[in-house]
């Protein structure tokens, strides 16, 4: 491909991101892989040129709105100033790039060249930028964010526009740590350890992971430490009745089941069949054979009835705003609305509500979010505490030493990692115990009967995965 040939398919892909054909990952993902005829070279430039957009949007839209009256960016006008202002190209360089030749983006109008033209020698930030502006978030979430960070806003919000390095889980069915690491080395790629999780690995470039024997074994899965983390504070163990609640294709799902050994039940329930089905591949490959499938209609299904203080551990890998995500989906911030924070708070909160009743007692019900926002996390925990007196919170530096056995890297009860302190995504744990010796939750009118081991058994047979 032409360089201009690359820009007009990152306008086009542009084009459909802000059309709300679906998140950037997977319009750009989609592309290639209807286009496999695009060479590497070809993928990484178009992606970087997409991604360098998404992530500084704020101050190029603000930039382009400075010197072009307040006419509103369109992909091309931002595509052509984040070549100048983020990338460094000159406005020359641009112009013969988009020379109107087939595939190639047709030459810039008059305004287009005046952008490209003034921001030349300009540097990206300018110190009358408002700070959501300079940040890159909508304007809405300042308020949330000097609520959870006071004076650290800069310091922690600045780091969400840069790239997140890939980690992965090592999984400990199949090797440890150390094997992973060589493994990995012996086909050319370098691994350091996570600093937190003890099942992680880090890796700093780009790297064609799916076509990896280590990954085709089932040794390793793509997963980031945050993640990881509160999968293993989850401290599910061999023989236990587990339940990976909005289990997704799986990601929490596959680190569950290799903490407890393959050893006991674990079900993996989903509004989404069609997530759920995603996760059949990676378990076969991971080796785990302990795990039933169970969509459901909502998070107040029967079976949540029927399932009553029946298993030792609950885990809720809540659905969220992803507001912890943003270096890696930095397209998701411009998605985000308050109606959307106040949808998934409510939900968040009945899911909570609904699967408090699956847990035993002196079982556990652990919360997660991708998320950094205090609404979603320990407000919602606070609600939850409150309305729920037969549970308590386990604290956090307890429940790391037991899962964990490091030192704990917060003071806090509840677990909130962020990118600037931790070098994760943003990610929420809370863990929460019903007491013992409490009186069960109120139950639903009708008497919930407990599925007998047959009917467990019986559903485990209809989805259960062959680890073969
Ligand atoms: C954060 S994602 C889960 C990611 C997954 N645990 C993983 O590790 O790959 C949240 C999931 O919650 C599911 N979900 C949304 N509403 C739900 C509900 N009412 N009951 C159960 N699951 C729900 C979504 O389909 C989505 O898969």
């Amino acid at each position: 491909m032409t360089p201009g040939a690359r820009l007009q398919t990152a306008i086009e892909l542009l084009g459909e991101i802000g059309e709300g054909h679906g998140a950037a990952d997977d319009v750009v993902g989609g592309y290639f892989r209807r286009h496999r005829f695009v060479g590497a070279k070809d993928r990484a430039a178009i992606s970087e040129h997409i991604y360098a957009i998404l992530r500084h949007r704020a101050v190029i839209d603000w930039w382009i709105r400075r010197l072009n009256g307040n006419r509103q960016p369109d992909a091309r006008l931002r595509l052509f100033a984040t070549l100048v202002l983020v990338e460094g190209w000159e406005p020359e360089a641009v112009a013969r790039a988009c020379d109107g030749d087939r595939f190639r983006p047709n030459p810039l109008g008059i305004l287009e060249q005046q952008v490209v033209r003034d921001l030349k020698g300009k540097s990206l930030m300018h110190p009358e930028m408002p700070r959501p502006v300079r940040l890159n978030y909508p304007d809405w979430l300042d308020a949330h964010w000097q609520e959870l960070f006071g004076d650290q806003v800069d310091a922690e919000l600045g780091v969400m526009t840069d790239t997140a390095p890939l980690d992965l889980r090592v999984n400990r069915l199949k090797a440890n740590r150390s094997d992973a690491r060589t493994a990995l080395a012996d086909e050319g790629v370098e691994a350091q350890p996570t600093p937190l999780a003890p099942t992680g690995l880090r890796i700093y470039k780009r790297i064609p992971l799916a076509t990896l024997d280590v990954f085709k074994s089932g040794r390793i899965e793509v997963q980031d430490e945050g993640s990881q983390l509160a999968a293993l504070l989850a401290l599910a163990k061999p023989g236990m009745r587990v339940v990976d609640f909005c289990a997704g294709a799986g990601g929490k799902t596959l680190a569950l089941a290799a903490g407890m050994q393959n050893k006991g039940h674990l079900v993996a329930c989903d509004i989404s069949e069609k997530r759920l089905e995603r996760a059949v591949v990676r378990l076969r490959r991971a080796g785990i054979s302990n795990v039933e499938r169970k969509p459901l209609t909502s998070e107040r299904d029967k079976w949540v009835k029927r399932h009553a203080e029946s298993f030792d551990r609950v885990f809720v890998d809540a659905p969220c705003t992803g507001t912890g995500t943003w270096r890696r989906n930095p397209d998701a911030k411009w998605r985000l609305k308050p109606l959307d924070l106040e949808e998934l708070t409510a939900l968040q909160a009945s899911i909570l509500d609904s699967t408090a009743r699956l847990v035993k007692p002196g079982g556990r019900l652990v919360y997660a979010t991708c998320s950094m926002l205090p609404a979603e996390n320990d407000g919602q925990i606070r609600n939850f505490l409150t309305s729920h007196p037969a549970f308590a919170l386990v604290p956090m530096s307890e429940v790391w030493r037991d899962a964990i056995g490091t030192a704990c890297p917060v003071a806090t009860d509840t677990l909130q990692l962020t990118p600037k302190r931790h070098g994760t995504d943003g990610f929420f744990v809370a863990v929460m115990e019903r007491k013992a010796a409490a009186p069960a939750e109120t139950m639903p009118e009708t008497a919930p009967e407990a599925a007998s081991e047959a009917e467990v058994d019986a559903a485990a047979d209809v989805h259960k995965v062959d680890a073969a």
